[in-house]
């Protein structure tokens, strides 16, 4: 955690991002739509760890794909240093794309191809993206090994036969191999045994410092997200709702969602009730007019209803590098007990 995002240059934005799908339980003509992001905001600075959090279903993995180029969005515009991605010829993406960012997946039994070894699998992008010689691409591999930790022998393993965290390894091998600049892990641990989860973590750490790479983060474990990232993104029904400097969170956020989120997984120290919501995350085939977090809100009323909150400044950190929506911000500093009896008087 060593970048000022005020000063390091940008590395990706995403602009009043959407994907819109086609509602998956209501056939093949069902007009319905499911609203995945609707209308995300985000700035990445280089260097920077930036972590996702949000409960499920608020657009944390559609974002990670969309960030990646494997999502194309609806409408919005996604720029990698400074390039818009979807007005470039499809091959040149790929290239940009392929040979910029790499992503890392939940599962890794089902991100590797289980009848290819290891060898293989970390050949694969450099044949694709035809870098060096056949002699080269040999000695990458070991170097990819080298730098997950794995020995030289394990290249001739098939990935089923290794351990889940060998596995994700080799996947973090493969998101490496073509040297890129963003790293996106999309719940990295989740599918791992609790007692690798710690040491895949740090390994995402080190090779961050390492490799000088930006890192974005998305999991259902805030209080890991928060101890890993520069950054605390949370998401709400396909919206970035705030952006917080992860040593702000949570006493300093501002959105009452953040809050709440944070107050429902207490660390140690703070073993206390949650902020308790009313009902749970509307449906994304019809999101509520205005503020999305408002029909859970204790705070809302009718102005949440039919505007929209802007962006604004919230105060923590350097300038710029707090930011929230919100029409009824929660006081920086305010406790859990203040919030638990305001949102338990509302209801
Ligand atoms: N290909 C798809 N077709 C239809 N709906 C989709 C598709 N992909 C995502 N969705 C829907 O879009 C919304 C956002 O999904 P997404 O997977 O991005 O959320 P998430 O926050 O990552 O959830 P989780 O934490 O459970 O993985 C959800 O309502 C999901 O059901």
């Amino acid at each position: 955690m060593t970048t000022d995002p005020g000063t390091a240059e940008t590395l990706l934005e995403l602009a009043d991002v959407h994907v819109v799908h086609r509602a998956r339980s209501g056939g093949l003509f069902s007009r319905d739509r499911v609203h995945a992001l609707t209308g995300a905001d985000l700035t990445v600075a280089a260097g920077q760890t930036v972590g996702v959090v949000g409960e499920s279903g608020c657009g944390k993995s559609t974002l990670a794909k969309v960030l990646v180029g494997l999502q194309r969005p609806t409408s919005g515009t996604v720029s990698f240093r400074g390039r818009d991605l979807w007005s470039m010829k499809d091959a040149e993406r790929r290239t940009l794309i392929g040979s910029s960012t790499g992503m890392i997946f939940q599962d890794p039994s089902t991100a590797l191809n289980r009848r290819l070894p290891v060898r293989q699998v970390l050949r694969d992008p450099l044949n694709v993206h035809r870098r060096g010689t056949a002699q080269w691409r040999d000695g990458r591999v070991r170097e990819l090994l080298d730098l997950v930790g794995l020995p030289p022998s394990a290249a001739d393993q098939l990935p089923g036969r290794l351990s889940g965290g060998q596995r994700q390894r080799v996947a973090i091998a493969r998101a490496l191999a073509l040297e890129p600049e963003l790293l996106i892990a999309d719940e990295p641990t989740s599918a791992l045994d609790v007692s690798v989860r710690a040491q895949i973590l740090n390994l995402l750490l080190d090779l961050k410092d390492r490799l000088g790479l930006t890192l974005v983060f998305v999991s259902h474990d805030i209080q890991t997200v928060r101890r890993m990232s520069d950054q605390v993104i949370t998401m709400y029904l396909g919206r970035v709702v705030e952006r917080t400097p992860s040593q702000a969170v949570p006493d300093h956020a501002r959105h009452p969602y953040t809050r709440a989120l944070f107050s429902a997984t207490p660390g140690l120290l703070s073993p206390i009730n949650p902020i308790p919501l009313v009902g749970s995350v509307p449906s994304a085939t019809r999101p509520p007019s205005g503020c999305p977090f408002r029909t859970r809100c204790w705070k809302a009323d009718d102005v949440c209803a039919t505007e929209m909150p802007a962006m604004r400044a919230g105060g923590a950190g350097p300038s710029g590098d707090h930011l929230f929506r919100c029409h009824h911000p929660v006081p920086a500093g305010a406790t859990d007990l203040d919030l638990i009896s305001q949102a338990q008087e509302r209801q």
